[in-house]
């Protein structure tokens, strides 16, 4: 092993003098980390029982050599398994028996046989990408440029009681004493003319564990672990080339993780870094008929779930509303709309309006007639409209509950649009036939690009609580008054998108209705108006959040602020009313965003007057902070040399006698930036968001969510 390969593996090396707990210890670290152990030991005893088994001269070096070379050896680096095998021969036990004991160090003193042995845990070491070897040689002649060095020593009172309880323990009976001390002391004696393990070589940390408990030992060990590789990382260059090479070798190490399916889909072109793929987007059905027909309990029914909101009230759907839905296997988007009605006025108009939208962006339309009633003049005005738009249409025929009433179906022949589906919303009767004639319908994917629209001007959703002053802000920055303003709470009922230019660029505001104290005891218009903050939401890339600074920062307020960030949206919070601010009012206000607001601290914040137009020009630039780190994508280099050190520095706490270790991390998505990290252990959440925060002070991330998934993969078994 060359130099450069050792440090770019994780090993650890351990000598010092018998039943100081060597093996023991090693195995309990190696278990933490989920690393390889090689206990070379057991390597010199397979050959001292080689020798009494083909009766070689153990004092003769090349007799023993001779029986060495042409031996098949093997030996597991499984903490949990040990096996050690000589030509087929599973000595595991035997090597551990008084007559091997009394000859390993004669035999260990051969230096042709070490030099052999040397070579043969070299090369076990290269194999694995983070390994603890123990021995009385490793720190200085085996792995003298590991990047974790340790003698673990311990006084020689203690080491032969260790060792003598160890025996009571494997025999149930006292150990003679005279033989204690030539398994342990006499050894050592003769060990320690071939190799110096009692004293620290240069650069190698000493842990004594005369005082120390085995489980305190092994957090001693892990603790200087931690710090040697903290250093080492310290002193690395993070260059952009050794970066990518290092990521290449975690890449490369992965490997020996069982890996599922999808992972390796994941990792297929994560030396690209370029551009991010775009999504597929699945196709959109869009669910359209009069009201109440029974459209949205159709739209549950398909979903599986109460979800679209269903209410015995005609046209209580007031609104697109979207769902990722599933059908054997294929996704699609399911946008409920609400009843379409001929001629309609006031909000019966924007709904039909709405609908209408709804079917624009659709790539096929599942028209829900109500079979019992009839195909009535609004249902053939909703077939007169849903042909002007050419979209494939299917004709779901509701209200069947049983096949007597199936000719009430046929009767919707009669409409034109081929076979009327007949189905049962409230008990699911027909609704596998119906989905499967939808699936013939869609497309792949939408050919509409969704329901968000890409590209063009970027969307912001302008929320926040009633009359918190949405309305005046996009006034001010229109620079004229085209929304209604009222001192109403809720005046604004429906999302109105504005083309607005500001900085030298066009933006499409997309306003919305407030936000009612509590929406379970919200009704009618305004509980829907509610929900078209989702919509907003879902239709914005970035969403700035209104809070009134001449009032409490409320649970509401709170709320919002919630509901942008679990949309993934960017996020940029405008502290609006600042001309109505007092000293007083201001020292509390501080306070209140400090407190309430500490889960967005990485927003950024805007104070503003929307009535007096007052720094409305900082809103730019802080829109344009937080898509940019929205739409960041960050070298799956960069971030796993980001990692390393990270880790380093901080590493995971011990759970369990078992310390994670983060494997690979690579970007999977943004717009929020998206960061898988393959860990061999669950990650605290606590340590999870010291990650995120981290992130944030290395890369900015200024004004973006950031999501960090985890996923822990098993080492495969040596089997495999
Ligand atoms: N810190 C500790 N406190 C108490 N017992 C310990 C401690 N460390 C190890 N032991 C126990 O001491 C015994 C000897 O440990 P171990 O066999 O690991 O020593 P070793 O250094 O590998 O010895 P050798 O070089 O002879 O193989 C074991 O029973 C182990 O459980
Ligand atoms: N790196 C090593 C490891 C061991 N030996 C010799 O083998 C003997 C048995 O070792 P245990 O750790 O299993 O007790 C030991 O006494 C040494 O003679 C070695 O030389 N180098």
């Amino acid at each position: 092993m060359t130099e450069e390969n050792l440090a770019e593996h994780l090993v650890i090396a351990i000598d010092g003098p018998s039943g100081s707990g060597k093996s023991s210890v090693s195995k309990a670290v190696a278990r933490a980390l989920d690393a390889a152990y090689l206990d070379t030991g057991a390597m010199y005893r397979a050959v001292a029982w080689l020798c009494l088994d083909q009766e070689l001269d153990t004092a003769n070096e090349e007799a023993v050599l001779e029986g060495l070379r042409d031996a098949e050896f093997s030996i597991s680096t499984d903490p949990d398994d040990e096996a050690v095998e000589v030509n087929s021969n599973l000595i595991t036990e035997a090597i551990r028996s008084t007559e091997v004991t009394s000859v390993v160090s004669e035999i260990a003193a051969h230096l042709q046989v070490r030099a052999f042995l040397v070579q043969a845990q070299q090369e076990i070491i290269a194999e694995h990408p983070a390994i603890v070897v123990e021995g009385r040689d490793i720190t200085t002649v085996v792995a003298p440029d590991a990047p974790v060095r340790i003698l673990l020593t311990a006084d020689e009172a203690t080491r032969m009681s260790r060792r003598g309880l160890q025996i009571v323990e494997q025999t149930d009976q006292l150990p003679d004493q005279e033989l204690l001390r030539e398994q342990v002391k006499d050894r050592d004696a003769k060990d320690a003319q071939v190799n110096e393990f009692m004293v620290a070589a240069d650069g190698v940390v000493t842990v004594d564990s005369t005082d120390l408990n085995f489980e305190e030992t092994v957090e001693a060990v892990l603790a200087v672990v931690n710090e040697q590789l903290s250093n080492s990382a310290q002193r690395v260059e993070l260059e952009d080339e050794s970066d990518h090479k290092r990521a290449q070798i975690l890449r490369e190490h992965l490997g020996d993780y069982e890996l599922e399916p999808e992972d390796e889909v994941l990792l297929a072109d994560w030396e690209d870094d370029l551009e991010l793929v775009p999504e597929k987007i699945p196709p959109v059905l869009a669910v359209v008929g009069r009201p109440n027909v029974g459209k949205s309990t159709l739209v549950n029914r398909i979903l599986g779930r109460r979800e679209a909101v269903v209410e015995d009230v005609p046209g209580v759907t007031r609104d697109r509303v979207s769902y990722p839905a599933e059908w054997n296997g294929r996704e699609f988007t399911m946008v409920d709309t609400g009843g379409w009605e001929q001629d309609a006025k006031g909000i019966h108009r924007r709904v039909a309006e709405q609908a209408e939208m709804a079917v624009d962006v659709a790539d096929a339309v599942l028209f829900v007639v109500d079979a019992t009633v009839g195909a009535t003049a609004t249902d053939e005005a909703v077939v007169r409209m849903l042909r002007r738009k050419k979209k494939p249409i299917i004709l779901a025929a509701n209200k069947i509950d049983d096949f007597h009433q199936e000719p009430e179906a046929a009767a919707l022949w009669g409409l034109g649009l081929g076979t009327p589906y007949p189905v049962s919303a409230i008990h699911g009767r027909g609704t596998a036939d119906l989905l499967d004639a939808v699936m013939e319908e869609l497309p792949e994917q939408s050919a509409y690009g969704g329901l968000v629209p890409t590209g063009g001007p970027r969307r912001v959703a302008l929320i926040g609580r009633p009359n918190v002053g949405k309305s005046s802000l996009l006034n001010k920055l229109a620079g004229e008054e085209r929304v209604v303003v009222d001192d109403i709470a809720g005046t604004t009922r429906d999302p109105v998108d504005e083309l607005v230019e500001l900085g030298d660029q066009t933006w499409r505001f997309v306003d919305t209705a407030g936000i009612r104290r509590r929406q379970h005891m919200a009704h009618g218009a305004e509980y829907y108006a509610s929900l078209r903050t989702q919509t907003a939401l879902d239709r914005a890339e970035v969403a700035v959040v209104l809070i009134a600074a001449d009032q409490v920062i409320s649970e509401q307020d709170v709320r919002i602020v919630q509901l942008a960030l679990d949309s993934g949206r960017a996020l940029v919070l405008a502290i609006n009313k600042w001309d109505l601010l007092d000293d007083e009012r201001r020292k509390f206000l501080e306070r209140e965003i400090e407190q309430d607001l500490s889960f967005v601290d990485w927003a950024p914040r805007v104070n503003i007057s929307a009535a007096t137009g007052w720094h409305k020009d900082k809103l730019v630039p802080a829109l344009e902070t937080a898509l940019e780190s929205w739409d960041k994508r960050l070298p799956t280099a960069k971030l796993n040399a980001f990692l390393g050190e990270l880790v380093a520095a901080h590493p995971h706490p011990v759970r369990g006698g078992k310390q994670p270790r983060i494997l690979f991390g690579t970007q999977v998505s943004a717009r929020p930036p998206k960061f898988v990290l393959f860990t061999t252990g669950f990650l605290d959440p606590q340590y999870r968001r010291f990650i995120t925060r981290r992130l944030r002070e290395t890369f900015g991330f200024k004004g973006t969510p950031i999501e960090i998934g985890m996923r822990v993969r098993e080492r495969r078994s040596r089997n495999d």
